[in-house]
C-alpha cells in the first residue's frame, strides 16, 4: 500500500530524531525516511565525513568540544532543507544554540527504558562517551542529564523491548497528524 498520502500533513517538514545513545535514532531514521519518501542524513556519519575520521578518533584526537563544535556545524546546514529525516547524536540537546536549529522541523523523542539501551550498548565500541567506565551508571547518568532536554521535543515515542524498528515507525507514522495539528513553525525561535 502507498501510504505517503497519509503524510501530506507534514508538508514538507522536516524531522529530527533525538534521543539517547542505542535509542534507535540511525536505525528508525533511515527506515522512516523511506516511508515519508524523505531524504535521510546522520549527523554523525556527516561528522567523520566532515573530519575525515570516525567519532571515536574525533574525541580521542580533538576532545569533545571539537566534536560538538562539528555538530553544531552539521546540523546549522541540515536545518536549512526540507523533507529530511535526520538522525541526530544523543547529545545534540546539549547545546542552546541547536534547539534554533532543531525547531526548524518536528522533534521526534525515541525514549528508551534503560535496561533495553544497556544491552544494546554493552558489546559496543563506536561511543566514546561510554568508554572504560560502568555502562549502566554512564547511561543513567546522561538520561538523568539529558531527560528534561528530550522532553523538550514535539513528540514522545515510548519503546518497549518487544517493539521492532517496523513497529516504531508506524507507532511514529500514526502519531505524526495528531502532533502537527499543534505545531506552529512560528513558533519561538529562542
Ligand atoms: N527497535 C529495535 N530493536 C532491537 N534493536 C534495535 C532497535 N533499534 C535499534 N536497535 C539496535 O540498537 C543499536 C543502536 O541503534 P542505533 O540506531 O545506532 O541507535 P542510536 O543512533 O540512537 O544511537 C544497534 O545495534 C541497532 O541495531
Ligand atoms: O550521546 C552522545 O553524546 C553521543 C551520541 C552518539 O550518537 P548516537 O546517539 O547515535 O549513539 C555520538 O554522537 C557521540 O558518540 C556522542
Ligand atoms: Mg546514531
Amino acid at each position: 500500500m502507498d501510504n505517503s498520502t497519509d503524510f501530506n500533513s507534514l508538508r514538507g517538514l522536516s524531522v529530527f530524531l533525538l534521543g539517547m545513545m542505542g535509542a534507535g535514532k540511525s536505525t528508525l531514521g533511515e527506515l522512516l525516511s523511506r516511508r515519508l519518501q524523505y531524504r535521510f542524513f546522520d549527523t554523525d556519519i556527516l561528522i567523520e565525513r566532515v573530519a575525515g575520521k570516525k567519532i571515536r578518533e574525533i574525541f580521542a584526537d580533538e576532545g569533545e568540544a571539537t566534536f560538538r563544535e562539528l555538530e553544531t556545524q552539521v546540523l546549522a546546514e541540515l536545518s536549512s532543507l526540507t523533507k529530511t529525516v535526520i538522525a541526530t547524536g544523543g547529545g545534540m540537546v546539549l547545546k542552546p544554540m541547536n534547539w534554533s536549529y532543531l525547531r526548524h522541523g518536528l522533534m521526534i523523542w525515541l525514549d528508551v527504558p534503560l535496561e533495553i539501551l544497556v544491552k544494546r550498548l554493552k558489546q559496543d565500541t563506536s561511543r566514546p562517551l561510554l568508554e572504560s567506565t560502568d555502562l549502566e551508571s554512564k547511561l543513567e547518568l546522561l538520561l538523568e542529564q539529558r531527560r528534561g532536554l528530550y522532553a523538550e521535543a514535539d513528540l514522545r515515542i515510548v519503546v518497549s523491548d518487544l517493539d521492532t524498528p517496523a513497529h516504531i515507525v508506524e507507532k511514529i507514522l500514526t502519531a505524526i497528524p495528531t502532533v502537527i495539528k499543534d505545531f506552529h513553525p512560528e513558533r519561538d525561535h529562542n
